[in-house]
């Protein structure tokens, strides 16, 4: 890669490694407490009754771009790396992104989008609590794999003692394919509704990227890869690719955003109708 490629840093804003989720500091105990309760509260009904609520989008219309700027009004509190508004995050993983990959203008798009699910957690669209929209992803239906952070906190989930819900495979066939896999609610299977619903032109490796960046166990650790089907396991390379990007450029290196700005509002309307319902 040329020397004006993207560096990928050793260690976080705060001076851990990133991803560090037993390194002790105030921060980390917010982090924690988030899954317990996200650990304790995510079960497969109350992902049905997310998606069938959310999937009306009913609560607002409104640009790619006003959200963006939305998003900002967001604190993540699953997050040990950042502490910057998240227009940053978006910028900065987009940016990031478009210095390896300069022709590839949909992985610059998808990483500009990845995260604005987050709005879930403003009263606008519902104000659902932190475990609900931010923090690492997994199957529901089928056993919580020790492959997810901190995983000892499944044991108060009421699906945990469901003998349909806690077997290696539960409820899905091996090979099933992810898409026919209930994921825990929040921003990622949020956005990639919101993408597809309103008829997105991007490939379906970008839906891919939105809807499992969070999905760790299985991009990171190689958990649950029994439940996918040859289509996702294409679909994840972009995925480990698009992840680099999602998790080391996070900095305090802020993007000159009125710079940008034109750029990514021509990708905007190149891949998205000027108006989203959501
Ligand atoms: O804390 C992070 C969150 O900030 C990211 O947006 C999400 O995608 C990650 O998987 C999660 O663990
Ligand atoms: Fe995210
Ligand atoms: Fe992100």
């Amino acid at each position: 890669m040329s020397h004006n490629g993207f560096m990928a840093p050793h260690i976080n804003t705060f001076g851990h490694s990133f991803r560090n989720y037993d390194a002790e500091s105030e921060r980390q105990k917010g982090v924690e407490e988030f899954y317990r309760l996200q650990h304790t509260h995510q079960t497969y009904d109350f992902v049905k009754k997310m998606r069938e609520v959310y999937g009306k989008l009913d609560k607002c219309e409104m640009g790619i771009w006003e959200c963006c700027e939305l998003l900002n009004q967001v604190v993540d509190e699953s997050d040990p790396d950042l502490d910057e508004p998240q227009i940053e995050h978006l910028l900065q993983s987009a940016e990031a992104i478009r210095k390896d990959y300069p022709n590839e203008d949909w992985l610059h798009l998808t990483a500009l989008i990845h995260d604005l699910g987050k709005i879930l957690n403003l009263p606008q669209f519902g104000g659902l609590p932190q475990w609900a929209v931010v923090g690492d992803t997994f199957p529901l239906g089928c056993a919580f794999d020790e492959a997810n952070i901190h995983h000892k906190y499944f044991k108060d989930n009421p699906d945990y003692n469901n003998p349909f819900y806690n077997t290696k495979n539960g409820i899905y066939t091996e090979r099933c394919g992810l898409d026919n896999v209930v994921m825990s609610w929040g921003h990622d299977d949020y956005m990639y509704l919101v993408a597809k619903e309103n008829g997105t032109t991007l490939p379906q490796a970008a839906l891919f990227v939105i809807r499992y960046h969070s999905f760790y166990p299985l991009h990171k650790e190689g958990a649950y890869a029994h439940l996918m089907n040859e289509e996702d396991a294409e679909n994840l390379k972009w995925l480990k690719i698009f992840n680099k990007y999602d998790l080391y450029s996070k900095s305090k290196v802020r993007v000159d955003i009125e710079k940008v700005k034109p750029y990514y509002l021509s990708l905007i309307e190149k891949y998205f109708p000027a108006k989203l319902r959501w």
